[in-house]
């Protein structure tokens, strides 16, 4: 067992003035702290009052990862009773300046393991010298190139991979002694970080893709071979490799990918939402992507899929599906598109001659949609002209601005009500506040893939899952329905973040007992919701062992 400073200095172990006096006697702590002995919800009240007095969110978040960095069951506890508060300050949006600033605002690690394709030997020290001894249930892994809509941030990236997994714990309980960070090095593209002495990382372009898949690949199997109950979650990989790498590693181990199922599927939920407060079908619905990249058509597939599950032939309702990125429609003559996005590609045959494609109202205009999701980075791209012609061929359009941070939102929810009236059914990327239009509030989803990674995870987590298969990905979408009550005005599409853990729990009750009746369990479970609770860590001080 540690003593003295280095039971102070470790975070995991920590209890700051928590320790009691006989603790303080036996770990050679005596003389170390203030005489006080705190519990720990007065050193959170106190914290939380301390939180209070900084500035922004930034300062906020400043000090919140201070006490991340000393004493983990006190910073969790804390999250635990101020979740909605905590969760955009933590994480989305105000994560974002810290990742760009990470460099020049370095203070600490993290425990996070930085991997560099400079230095492929080292692989496997790394992720033994970070993990230390614990066993690893979960990584979440960045090579970040394509940080929310912010793009390559190199090594900076680390924070989004901290930052996922603080909101694993804080929703669903992942016990964060068995979780590790892990940013992949593979260089970055963006200029200004080569320029700047202070940037942290390798200080050169990407590397090609021969090497680049090699270390990943080196990474993959080192972690597994070390870790061998390992979920591995990949987070903001750039366009050109988060589906390849999933694709090549999902038969193979537990792994998943984000920004393409997470973000699957809380927009179907979402979708699954608004349609319940309409009593619309899906699969009378047409579907418009703005922006048709790692997320766009992660969500277009997992939607896809969702119409042939309801009984359309995949040909037909590919012809309800319209990727709109850079180019306008997406047409297959073009010689520029992504393996993902092929498959939607619409011919030119099926318009009028003519028919002007160029920008998002002509888009509009010519198809109808009643489903408009965006994930293009464009910040104000769902523009009054756009949302009114929209609104104009539907009585309640679905539309879902889902670029994060805010800065680069497609719109407003107060501008997308405005606009309609109240018609439309809106989810944002980050948290929005309620809309007041007519006398009647709208509290606005959250179409985020936190809320559904965290519970996912502890599903495969407690049932041992081999794979994560596309019908627990499925059952993680129809897990958030029926907990809305639809029918009060205004209703939201999804769940309230402030509800996170309860539902968290419910989605992994669900993906856990799928993962069963397909037989995907390593090892027995005998009962589901049992394996769940039990894996489960709460934020508060244990017995230190002897
Ligand atoms: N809410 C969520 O849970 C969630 C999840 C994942 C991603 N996102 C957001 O979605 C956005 C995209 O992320 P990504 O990982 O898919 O990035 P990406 O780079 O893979 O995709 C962005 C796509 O938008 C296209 N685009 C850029 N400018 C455009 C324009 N003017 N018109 C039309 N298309 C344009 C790009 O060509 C690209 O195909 C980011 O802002 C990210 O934060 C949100
Ligand atoms: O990180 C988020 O807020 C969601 C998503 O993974 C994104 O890349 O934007
Ligand atoms: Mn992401």
């Amino acid at each position: 067992m540690k003593h003295g400073f280095e039971l102070l200095n470790d975070p995991f172990l920590n209890k700051g003035t928590a320790f009691t006096t006989e603790e303080r006697e036996k770990y050679g702590l005596v003389g170390l702290l203030p005489p006080c002995v705190q519990t720990i919800d007065q050193q959170a009240d106190q914290a939380y009052e301390n939180y209070l007095t900084k500035a922004d969110n930034e300062a906020k978040r400043h000090y919140l990862m201070r006490l991340f960095s000393e004493n983990r069951t006190l910073f969790y506890n804390l999250f635990s009773k101020h979740l909605k508060e905590f969760m955009p300050v933590v994480y989305d949006p105000t994560i974002a300046p810290d990742i760009e600033y990470y460099s020049e605002r370095y203070v600490d690690s993290q425990y996070a393991c930085f991997l560099s394709a400079d230095h492929p030997e080292d692989v496997e020290t790394s992720l033994q010298n970070a993990a230390d001894g614990r066993d690893i249930d979960l990584i979440v892994v960045s090579d970040a190139e394509a940080i929310l809509g912010i793009g390559d941030w190199g090594t900076n990236g680390v924070e989004i991979s901290v930052g996922k997994l603080m909101v694993y714990t804080a929703a669903a309980g992942i016990d964060p002694r068995r979780v590790l960070p892990v940013i992949l090095d593979a260089g970055t593209n963006r200029q200004e970080l080569l320029d700047n002495d202070l940037y942290l990382g390798e200080h050169h372009r990407r590397i090609d893709d021969e090497k680049y898949y090699e270390f990943v690949d080196r990474f993959v199997a080192c972690a597994e071979r070390l870790f061998p109950n390992l979920y591995l979650h990949f987070e903001d990989f750039g366009r050109s490799h988060a589906t390849v790498l999933l694709d090549k590693y999902k038969d193979t181990y537990p792994v998943f990918n984000d920004d393409v199922e997470g973000t699957g599927i809380v927009t179907l939920a979402g979708i699954l939402g608004g349609l319940n407060i309409t009593g619309e079908k899906l699969t009378d619905q047409t579907y418009l992507c703005f922006g048709a990249g790692t997320a766009g058509c992660g969500i277009a597939n997992r939607v896809l899929q969702e119409f042939v599950d309801q009984g359309m032939s995949r040909e037909e309702a590919r012809g309800r599906f319209y990727l709109v990125d850079r180019q306008g429609l997406l047409f297959d003559d073009m010689d520029d598109l992504t393996p993902e996005q092929r498959p939607f590609a619409r011919k030119r045959s099926e318009f009028e001659e003519g028919t002007d494609f160029g920008s998002l109202l002509a888009v509009v205009r010519a198809i109808h949609p009643t489903i408009m999701v965006g994930t293009s980075t464009v910040h104000g791209a769902f523009t009054e002209d756009v949302i009114r012609e929209m609104a104009a061929h539907c009585t309640r359009p679905i539309i879902f601005p889902l670029s994060n941070p805010t800065k680069l939102a497609e719109a407003t929810a107060a501008n997308l009500l405005a606009w309609t009236d109240g018609r439309a059914l809106v989810a944002t990327g980050v948290p929005s506040d309620d809309v007041t239009i007519n006398g009647i509030t709208y509290r606005i989803g959250q179409a985020n893939n936190a809320l559904i990674y965290p519970g996912l995870g502890l599903g495969v987590l407690a049932s041992k899952a081999r794979l994560l298969t596309d019908q627990m990905i499925s059952l993680a979408a129809h897990s958030l329905g029926g907990i809305v009550d639809t029918t009060q005005p205004g209703a939201a599409v999804l769940p309230p973040v402030s509800r996170i853990t309860e539902f968290s729990e419910r989605i992994a009750t669900g993906v856990a007992q799928e993962a069963l009746r397909q037989g995907l369990n390593r090892e027995p479970v005998s009962d589901v919701q049992a394996a769940v609770r039990t894996l489960k860590w709460t934020p508060t001080y244990r017995t230190l062992d002897a």
